[in-house]
């Protein structure tokens, strides 16, 4: 690791040399998640997202974690989804399917997908309503204090406008309070039509990480971690609004993603 430490609003920043690197921590950070809340609550929840993150949760498809993960003991969720096929290029559950969810042995029961064959509203009105069901028997864990559903952990991409799960810039959404699921019918990023969880949601997790690689995430990175330059406009950069009540927020950046926070004489980032 490049470099490890600790921002001024208390997430942990972890910066790599290459986006293998990044994998193999990301891959460990997971299995020992997953190692912890199996042996504390008997099962694991996990809500993935789309875009890039998913290459990099490869390792765990790989010795040692394919044989030493207890698979048959995850929730899979999705953080958003885009409405289109299940076997559509754009969707998140085939991006899933395809590189990780088809490769380890996570029981079919387990796997909570967004309806593809629905309006998106119904969608996303199903999918909290699966969502409800599984808090009320505490597969998922419960928040004490607002009963929103405590996901073990939400794996969250960036996008270069600072959009994590389908929150954009600006977007209405970003102002729910009482949903756990919501819709969009206008995204800046096609397609359009998207299902996403709200930050109530996001922002009550046990553990959520944030993992971004690439120069073109730089900006938006320095922005939510070191500061937003006098702006009280957090709506303008989504990713700055994640910021867990009880829980742990975990940024994985390779170094071109880290590259615009400053960095001290003692190699750590001057955000920390
Ligand atoms: O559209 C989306 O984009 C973000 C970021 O994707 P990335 O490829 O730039 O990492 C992703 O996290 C989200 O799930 C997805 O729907």
């Amino acid at each position: 690791m490049a470099s490890c430490g600790e921002s001024k609003n208390g997430s942990e920043l972890r910066i790599f040399e290459s986006t293998d690197e990044l994998a193999t921590d990301l891959g460990e950070y997971i299995a020992q998640l997953s190692e912890n809340f199996v042996k504390e609550r008997g099962c694991f929840t996990v809500a993935l997202s789309g875009g890039s993150l998913i290459s990099m949760m490869g390792k765990l498809c790989e010795a040692p974690y394919n044989k030493t993960v207890d698979w048959t003991k995850w929730y899979v969720f999705w953080a958003d989804e885009r409405a289109v096929a299940k076997n559509h290029v754009d969707s998140n559950y085939k991006l899933a399917k395809d590189a990780f969810l088809s490769k380890v042995s996570i029981l079919n029961s387990h796997i909570f997908s967004i309806n593809d064959n629905a309006t998106v509203e119904d969608a996303a009105g199903e999918y909290e309503f699966a969502i409800r069901q599984l808090v009320k028997v505490r597969t998922i864990g419960v928040s004490e204090r607002n009963d929103c559903p405590s996901f073990d952990l939400i794996l969250l991409g960036m996008g270069p406008d600072g959009h994590v799960a389908s929150l954009f810039p600006h977007h209405p959404a970003l102002e729910l309070t009482e949903e756990w699921v919501t819709y969009i019918t206008d995204s800046p990023k096609p397609p359009p039509e998207r299902i996403t969880f709200t930050l109530p949601v996001i922002n009550s997790a046990s553990n959520v990480a944030i993992v971004a690689a690439g120069e073109q995430k730089a900006a938006a990175v320095n922005l939510a971690i070191a500061g937003m330059n006098g702006s009280t406009d957090a709506s303008s950069l989504p990713a700055r609004m994640v910021q867990p009540t009880d829980g742990k927020l975990v940024w994985f950046l390779d170094s071109a993603a880290a590259s615009a926070l400053g960095v001290g004489n003692d190699g750590s980032a001057e955000a920390m």
